[in-house]
């Protein structure tokens, strides 16, 4: 297993960039610690595949570079980089047994044929494959070929990391969970460098010790699934991780008040911000709350509808054009005629241009 250093690295598909927006994957510089399990998240289009295409040697950047454990492969095509992939769908051969396919990788490393039996085994224990071994891929579910792709990307030992490119795509929706929640105990158990690219939170946040998230070619935000909610970085990380994500309102910013507007909010601290800069307001639903009885610093909201999501339930309300929504804990009231929302100061973010302003230093 290795740690990967993605040194300076950025790419662009064009052949003379210039700008940032010429750049696929804008420039990142992070080491990815040996052992741990990462998850490559963001939307369609964000650089999710490029930064994996170049960790497996299928792409060349066109800047920097990586290396596994210090030795530089950042030319090295993906057979000398020693890492196994598992991809959106099955790769399998129909006409060979499930064993067979297992044991395909180590027989190619001419692995003698009882510790292939042994390392077999235990893969196919862990991924319930036991009873199917004998049987032919040919006539299996999609699943089931699926759960074999993800043993043979397991079975190596001697692989610098695995790669996950959307692995759980077609997986029938009840099994996702279950595999999701194997993934991540044989992440445990095999303590392998993984990396997993992934459009789904679910997924990103069941599996990963880290989570990468990516906006538009940057990675905005590494960090635990509670650093990630607790402080997001981008309001693209606070909007996309949370169910529903993260409420941003446009601000406008004094000393340590914020006006949304014209309406103040005492802030805990000052921050330091430029002219010039689009400012914007980060509050979880979670932390926000709503009355009948106004107070000195709360919003009127319009609520438009409650959903009794079971764990709690959440109001969706219009304040001043825009949407806000509202956790409420199962065991406090609400009615659609509650107008005032407070929001709680210590859960309360700001960013300049989507990036999560600095406070500044006090005296
Ligand atoms: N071969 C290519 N040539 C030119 N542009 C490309 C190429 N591959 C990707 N891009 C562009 O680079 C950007 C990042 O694409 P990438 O495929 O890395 O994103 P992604 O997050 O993996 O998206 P998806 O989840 O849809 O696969 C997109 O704007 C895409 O159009």
């Amino acid at each position: 297993m290795a740690e990967i250093y993605l040194k300076k690295l950025a790419h662009s598909y064009l052949p003379n960039p210039q700008k940032p927006e010429d750049y696929a994957l804008k420039e990142i510089d992070q080491v990815w610690e040996d052992g741990k399990a990462y998850a490559l998240l963001g939307s369609s289009g964000c650089g999710k595949s490029t930064l994996l295409n170049i960790i497996s040697g299928l792409l060349t950047p066109s800047q920097g570079q990586v290396l596994f454990d210090g030795q530089e492969v950042t030319q090295l095509p993906t057979e000398q980089r020693q890492i196994a992939q598992v991809f959106q769908f099955p790769v399998v051969y129909d006409t060979m047994t499930v064993y067979d396919n297992l044991a395909f990788p180590l027989r190619n490393r001419k692995q003698d044929e009882a510790s292939i039996k042994t390392r077999v085994a235990e893969i196919a224990d862990m991924l319930e494959l036991t009873a199917d071994l004998k049987k032919k891929a040919r006539g299996l579910t999609a699943d089931a070929k699926q759960k074999i792709s993800l043993g043979r990307g397991l079975v190596r030992q001697d692989v610098a990391a695995i790669l996950f490119d959307e692995p759980l795509t077609v997986i029938d929706p009840h099994l996702k969970w279950l595999l999701r929640m194997q993934l991540k105990a044989l992440h445990q158990r095999l303590n392998r460098t993984m990396i997993y690219v992934t459009h789904d939170q679910t997924e990103a946040l069941t599996f990963a010790d880290q989570v990468v998230v990516m906006y538009d070619g940057y990675v905005v935000q590494i960090g635990t699934p509670q650093e990630l909610f607790e402080r997001p970085e981008h309001t693209f990380v606070g909007y996309f991780i949370g169910s529903p994500g993260m409420n941003v309102l446009p601000v406008s910013l004094e000393g340590a008040t914020a006006y949304l507007n014209g309406q103040s909010l005492a802030l805990t601290t000052r921050y330091i911000s430029q002219p010039g800069d689009k400012l914007e307001l980060g509050i979880r639903p979670e932390f926000t709350q709503l009355s009948p009885i106004p107070s000195a610093h709360s919003l009127t909201v319009t609520i438009k509808r409650i959903e009794d999501i079971g764990r709690h339930k959440i109001a969706r309300a219009d304040y001043q054009g825009r949407e806000i929504n509202i956790v409420i804990p199962e065991d406090q009231p609400v009615s659609v005629d509650y107008k005032y929302l407070t929001l709680d100061p210590r859960h309360i973010h700001l960013y300049a241009n989507g990036w999560r302003l600095k406070q500044e230093a006090s005296a």
